[in-house]
């Protein structure tokens, strides 16, 4: 199934890649998917599709080839979702189990923010449903003493962080992900904090073990409004003291801001 996605980014010093790149010590970890399904056409439950079957989601959708039309509604919070992929028969075809692979929601605008201190941002030009669909989390898969090298030169140098943590637990083992669109990434890149936010990450799982990082809207969101999403876990974010000199004020503007960016302890 080929992804479109058409977006370039304006400063040359980025590169946009519309999939995830492992860097070559991530490379040797990477294993096909073990799910996948042998479904004749449209995967659903009379077809029982062992993708949706271990997916803790499903998609909703008025039209199958629309993925615009897409709504996620959960199964099991506590479970990935799992998407049907090329090992699959469907593979071809829009089955009702692919969506985060179709490539970003249109209508999505890179501008700088009203507060220009936070730098660019994500708008849309079109209304959002509450469970559309809005874009990946590309960039590099890094590890992660890399994660955390190039975290410290990017808060020694007061340059903008992008770096992502994807935290899973598989029984007692605990596999830890990192995504740097720093240089390689697409339009997810300039998805900025927000202590409310209008979308969430949900870890998707497609053509192998990595996990992909999806932004679902979790609220309504209407034309010209920023795409949002909370950069903390609520229990880990205030880790740190609100007087800690090297926190990033938060510029959010909501009612219930927490006054500084998260901080995420797991990639220092
Ligand atoms: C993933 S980048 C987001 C895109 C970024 N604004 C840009 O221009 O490329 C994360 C960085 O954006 C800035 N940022 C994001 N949300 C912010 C907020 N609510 N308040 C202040 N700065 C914010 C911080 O500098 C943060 O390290």
């Amino acid at each position: 199934m080929d992804c479109i996605d058409d977006y370039t980014h304006k400063s040359l010093n980025v590169m946009y890649f519309s999939k995830c790149i492992p860097t070559k010590e991530i490379q040797d970890t990477i294993k096909p998917s073990n799910v996948f399904c042998d479904c004749p056409g449209i995967c659903n439950k009379e077809s029982n599709c062992s993708c949706m079957r271990h997916s803790g989601t499903a998609y909703q959708f008025g039209d199958i080839n629309d993925s615009e039309t897409y709504v996620l509604s959960y199964k099991n919070k506590n479970r990935p979702t799992y998407e049907c992929n090329d090992q699959c028969q469907c593979k071809n075809s829009f089955c009702g189990n692919k969506l985060v692979q179709c490539g970003p929601r249109k209508g999505l605008k890179v501008r700088v923010c009203d507060d220009e201190r936070k730098g660019e941002g994500i708008f849309t030009e079109r209304l959002i449903n509450s469970g559309n669909f809005v874009c990946e989390y590309v960039g590099e898969i890094i590890s992660e003493k890399e994660a955390s090298t190039r975290f410290k030169i990017n808060a020694k140098h007061k340059r903008m962080n992008y770096i992502f943590c994807i935290d899973e637990y598989f029984g007692e083992n605990n596999i830890k992900t990192f995504i740097d669109p720093t240089v390689y990434g697409n339009i997810g890149r300039y998805i900025n904090h927000s202590c409310d936010p209008n979308c969430i990450m949900v870890i998707s799982r497609i053509q192998d073990n990595i996990p992909v990082l999806a932004l679902f809207a979790s609220k309504d969101i209407e034309i010209g409004q920023e795409i949002c999403y909370d950069y903390g876990i609520a229990d880990r974010s205030e880790v740190l003291k609100d007087d800690d000199v090297d926190r990033t004020k938060c510029l959010c503007r909501s009612s219930n801001c927490r006054g500084f960016l998260p901080c995420d302890t797991r990639i220092i």
